[in-house]
């Protein structure tokens, strides 16, 4: 398979973002842009970075009313983006709709517990269970939903996958055996999230922040 790694460009800043994927770009599968990147550029700022040539991952993490959601995914069809997220728990109807409201070409995965959080932040919320558990629930309803895939973290994607072999499985929270975690709490390596089933690995500052992401990112690349 070709390169499973997509690039979190994190920076409001266009030129830092357009030279860190220059820099990468040959050790990279894709550029992942979230809610740092778009706040500051929107739309005209996708396309400044499509012209790069690789894919584009729009990680916006929508998540609202069904009609709102749909609306926004339309408004973003134009940037036909490979992927683009939503949240699981926004509800069977809000992905359904979002799902029907994206160009063909766009993967809609849903994100189901975010990597920053544990078992102590989950109960936080009021959710019973463990994540695996809490995944696990919403990983059925975005299948039943009908959307393609969903982000969780190296720790809950075997057995989800077992579920849905032919689900896509978007995993962040990924960080080198010696890397720093930061305020990630569900961390996998790598080769450990290849391992168990992810189709894409989300590798932002371990890339990013080295002195020489591209050799970083190479490094990443020849583990997999
Ligand atoms: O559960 C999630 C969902 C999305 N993310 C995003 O992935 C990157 C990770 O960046 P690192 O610097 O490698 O920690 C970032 O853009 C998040 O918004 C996530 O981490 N966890």
């Amino acid at each position: 398979m070709s390169n499973r790694i997509y690039v979190a460009i994190d920076t409001p800043d266009l030129a830092r973002a357009q030279a860190l994927a220059q820099k990468v770009r040959h050790h990279v599968g894709g550029l992942k842009l979230g809610l740092e990147f778009f706040c500051a550029h929107g739309a005209t700022g996708v396309r400044e970075m499509a012209h790069i040539g690789l894919p584009i991952f729009l990680d916006l993490k929508l998540h609202d009313i069904p009609n709102t959601v749909a609306k926004a995914v339309q408004s973003l069809g134009p940037l036909a983006p490979a992927i683009l997220t939503v949240h699981a728990s926004g509800g069977r109807a809000m992905l359904e709709d979002a799902k029907a409201a994206a160009p063909a070409g766009t993967k809609v995965v849903a994100v189901t517990m975010l990597t920053s959080l544990d078992a102590s932040d989950l109960s936080d919320t009021g959710v019973i269970g463990s994540p695996a558990d809490h995944v696990r629930r919403l990983a059925d309803l975005a299948a039943e939903a009908g959307v393609d895939g969903i982000v969780c973290s190296g720790e809950e994607v075997a057995a989800v996958k077992k579920a849905w072999p032919k689900g896509f499985f978007v995993v962040p929270g990924v960080r080198p055996a010696d890397g720093v975690i930061g305020d990630q709490k569900r961390v996998v390596t790598p080769r450990a999230a290849v391992d168990a089933g992810a189709s894409i690995l989300v590798i932002g500052r371990p890339i990013t922040q080295a002195e020489d992401p591209d050799a970083a990112a190479r490094a990443i690349a020849a583990t997999l």
